[in-house]
C-alpha cells in the first residue's frame, strides 16, 4: 500500500499531524514512532502525573545515549565536556515527559519569524492557531480559545506553595508586578505559570489530547510504535517512503506520496542527513549518497541557556504534596540589553528542585535567556542510525547570552536574600543540573540511601547547614563569592550553563534562495519533492517561550496547509481575529 502521508516521529508535532490529516477519510496516514505507545488506557503513572520531575529520568522514555555539549569555552582548545541531553522517545514525544508549561512567547517572536523569511508566520497569522489549540479554563477574550484539545490552567491558591507565593510578593516589592495571565498581553512581571493538564489534573500529551480513542479507531490511520525510521527513501529527487525496522527483524519499506519528518529538533536533521540531505562535504565524508545539498540542515541549533540559584527551605514552606506540579510561577523581565526585546529573560520559580527528599528541601529560581542569540549545530558522526549525532549548543558563544545569565544570577541571589524572604528561605547557593545531580536523582536503592542520609544531615545541621550545603551540594563555589567576584561568576556560568530542553531551529523555514533555509514556510524541504519537516526544527528563531505550545501550533498550521494545498478555501479557525486586537492590546 502507498500511504498519502508517512509521518516519521510521533511527538508533540507528529501526533497532531496524524490526528488532523486523518480527519479526512480520503487520506491514508501512517505514523511511525521510535518509542513505546502511550494511550489513555495505558499510561505510566510518572508520565501521567502533574508532577513532571520523574518522567524524563526514566531511560525508557528518552534517547538514553544522546549527549550534548552545552557551554562555549573561553578557548577553542579547551575541552568541552558533554552531558546527557534528554529528548523524548515515546508516543507524545516531549509533551509526554516535559514540565507541562504551556506558553506562547512574545508577539515579536513571530513577527521576527516572518521577517526572517518565514512568510505567513507573523503573530497576527499565528494567534488564531494558538487560540484554536487551547481551552483556557481561567481566561477568555480575544487572546484565548475555549474549545481546543489542550486544557490550560494555572495553579490555584490552595495548591500554591508558600515559598513560590513569597517569592512573587518579594519580587513585587522589588518592582516586578504580579500579573494574572502569562499568555495575556506581553508584559514583564511574575505570573502563575500556564500549564496543560486535564480537568482531572493529569498530564495532557498530544498522544492523548489528539490521538483520542476515537481518532485511533479511524480505519485510515495506522500507528506503528517501537520503530525508529532508518532513512527516507528517494527515487531521484522525490521522497517515496522510508526504511523502518520490521516487526520480526530486518527492515521494511513503507511507501508514501509524502513523507513528513517530525522527529524533533535533534533527530529530524540527523534523519535528513542520513537520507542524503545536508551539507555535501560532511555527508560524503561519511559515505552517504547525496540527494540534495542543503547546508542549513543541523545548523541554527537553538536553546534557552540556563543557570540557577537555590535556597534551603524551612520545613514550614516545603511543598507537602509530592504529586503537585513544581514550576508554579514564572518571572519575566527585560534585561535592558540594547539588542534584546522586552521580556527577554525568564525564571521558573520552583517549589522544589527534584522529586526526592533532597529536592523537596530546596526552592529554586531557574533562569534562562528567553531570547538567546547563541547558535550551535547537530552533525552526524556516522551513517549508522543507531549512533547518535554530535550535538553542540555552543551556548554563550554569543557574549550577550553570558552577560544576561550573569545578571540573572545576581538578580536571583539578591531577591532570595531580600529580608522580606526571612522565614521562607535559609542558605542561598548556586545550583546546576550537573551530571552529578542528574545521577543522584536516578531512582534506586543506593541513591535513596545517599539522599536520605543527606536530607537528615541537612535538617539536623543547624548552624552548620550553610557550610554543609556549600561543601556538599553547591558546585564548588558559594553565592557570596560569585556576588563579590565577577570573574568567578563568569567562570561559574560558563562551566555550569545548561539547557531547558528547547532544542529547535535545525531545519529552519525560509525562502529557497536562502542557502541556509531548509524548508519553505509550509515545511516542504527545498530541492526535493514529497518531503516535509514539521516540528520544532522549523523555527527560524527561538521564541520567548517553552517550545511545546509553539510546536503544536506549527503542527496544526502545517496540517491545515497540507489539507488545503491546491485549494482556495482556506479559512482561519473561528472565531476570526480582528486587526485591532492583534496590535495595540497585546504589545507593550
Ligand atoms: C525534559 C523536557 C522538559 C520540557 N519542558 C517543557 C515545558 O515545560 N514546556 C514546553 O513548552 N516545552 C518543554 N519542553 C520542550 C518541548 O516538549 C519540545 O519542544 C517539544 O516536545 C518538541 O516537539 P517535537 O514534535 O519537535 O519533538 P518531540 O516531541 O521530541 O518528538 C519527536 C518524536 O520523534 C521520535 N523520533 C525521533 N527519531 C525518530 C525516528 N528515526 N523514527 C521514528 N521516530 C523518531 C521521538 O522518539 C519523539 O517521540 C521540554 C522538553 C523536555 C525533553
Amino acid at each position: 500500500m502507498t500511504a498519502d502521508h508517512l509521518i516519521l516521529g510521533g511527538g508533540s508535532a507528529g501526533c497532531v499531524l496524524a490526528a488532523r490529516l486523518s480527519e479526512d477519510p480520503g487520506r491514508q496516514v501512517v505514523l511511525v514512532e521510535a518509542g513505546r505507545d502511550i494511550s489513555a488506557g495505558d499510561i505510566p503513572p510518572d508520565v501521567q502525573s502533574r508532577y513532571p520531575g520523574r518522567a524524563y529520568l526514566d531511560t525508557r522514555n528518552i534517547w538514553a545515549t544522546l549527549s550534548a555539549a552545552m557551554g562555549h569555552a573561553r578557548s577553542n582548545d579547551a575541552p568541552r565536556p558533554t552531558r546527557r541531553y534528554e529528548q523524548a522517545r515515546l508516543l507524545g514525544g516531549g509533551s509526554a515527559i516535559n514540565a507541562l508549561m504551556a506558553n506562547r512567547g512574545a508577539p515579536s517572536d513571530y513577527d521576527e519569524w516572518a521577517a526572517l523569511g518565514a512568510e505567513g508566520w507573523s503573530w497576527a497569522e499565528c494567534l488564531p492557531w494558538f487560540r484554536a489549540i487551547e481551552t483556557d479554563r481561567d481566561f477568555g477574550g480575544p487572546l484565548h480559545g475555549d474549545s481546543g484539545p489542550l486544557t490550560i490552567r494555572r495553579i490555584d491558591d490552595a495548591r500554591l506553595s508558600p515559598f513560590v507565593d513569597r517569592v512573587m510578593h518579594t519580587l513585587a516589592r522589588r518592582g516586578h508586578p504580579i500579573g494574572q495571565d502569562q499568555n495575556g498581553p506581553w508584559r514583564d512581571g511574575t505570573y502563575r505559570g500556564a500549564i496543560a493538564v486535564s480537568d482531572a489534573g493529569t498530564r495532557l500529551p498530544t498522544s492523548l489530547a489528539y490521538l483520542t480513542p476515537e481518532v485511533r479507531r479511524r480505519p485510515n490511520l495506522r500507528i506503528l510504535t517501537g520503530r525508529a525510521a532508518r532513512r527516507v527513501l528517494f527515487e531521484g529527487r522525490r521522497a517515496v517512503g522510508a526504511e523502518i525496522p520490521a516487526a520480526g527483524g530486518g527492515c521494511e519499506v513503507l511507501r508514501a506520496r509524502e513523507v513528513i519528518v517530525a522527529s524533533g529538533g535533534i533527530h529530524t536533521p540527523a534523519l535528513l542527513m542520513r537520507s542524503g540531505i545536508g551539507p555535501a562535504a560532511d555527508l560524503r565524508a561519511l559515505g552517504i549518497d547525496m540527494v540534495a545539498e542543503r547546508r542549513g540542515v543541523g545548523r541554527n541549533l537553538m536553546e534557552h541557556p540556563s543557570i540557577a540559584v537555590a535556597t534551603y527551605l524551612p520545613r514550614a514552606v516545603r511543598e507537602r504534596n509530592p504529586a503537585e506540579h513544581h514550576e508554579q510561577a514564572i518571572w519575566r523581565y527585560s534585561s535592558g540589553l540594547a539588542d534584546a526585546p522586552a521580556g527577554d529573560m525568564h525564571a521558573a520559580i520552583l517549589s522544589r528542585a527534584g522529586w526526592h527528599s533532597v529536592g523537596r528541601r530546596v526552592g529554586c529560581l531557574f533562569f534562562w535567556v528567553n531570547k538567546s542569540f547563541s547558535r550551535g549545530h547537530v552533525t552526524l558522526r556516522s551513517a549508522d542510525p543507531s549512533i547518535e549525532p554530535e550535538v553542540d549548543f555552543r551556548m554563550l558563544s554569543d557574549d550577550r547570552d553570558l552577560v544576561r545569565l550573569k545578571q540573572a544570577f545576581r538578580r536571583g541571589a539578591e531577591a532570595l536574600a531580600d529580608p522580606y524572604m526571612d522565614g521562607y528561605r535559609e542558605h542561598v547557593f548556586p545550583a546546576s543540573y550537573s551530571p552529578r545531580v542528574a545521577r543522584v536523582a536516578v531512582p534506586g536503592a543506593a541513591n535513596a540511601i545517599q539522599r536520605g542520609a543527606l536530607s537528615s544531615l541537612l535538617d539536623l545541621a543547624g548552624p552548620w547547614r550553610g557550610a554543609l550545603i556549600d561543601g556538599v551540594m553547591a558546585p564548588g563555589v558559594t553565592a557570596a563569592t560569585l556576588m563579590a567576584d565577577d570573574r568567578a561568576l563568569d567562570d561559574f556560568v560558563r562551566q555550569h550553563v545548561g539547557g531547558t530542553w528547547h532544542a529547535s531551529g535545525t531545519c529552519r523555514m525560509g525562502p529557497a534562495d536562502d542557502p541556509l533555509a531548509v524548508t519553505s514556510p509550509a515545511g516542504a524541504v527545498h530541492g526535493v519533492d514529497g518531503l516535509r519537516v514539521c516540528d520544532a526544527s522549523l523555527m527560524p528563531s527561538i521564541p520567548c517561550a517553552n517550545t511545546n505550545i509553539p510546536t503544536i501550533m506549527i503542527a496544526e498550521r502545517i496540517a491545515d496547509m497540507i489539507r488545503h494545498e491546491g485549494t482556495t478555501d482556506r479559512a482561519l479557525p473561528e472565531p476570526t481575529v480582528r486587526g485591532s486586537i492583534l496590535t495595540g492590546d497585546i504589545t507593550h
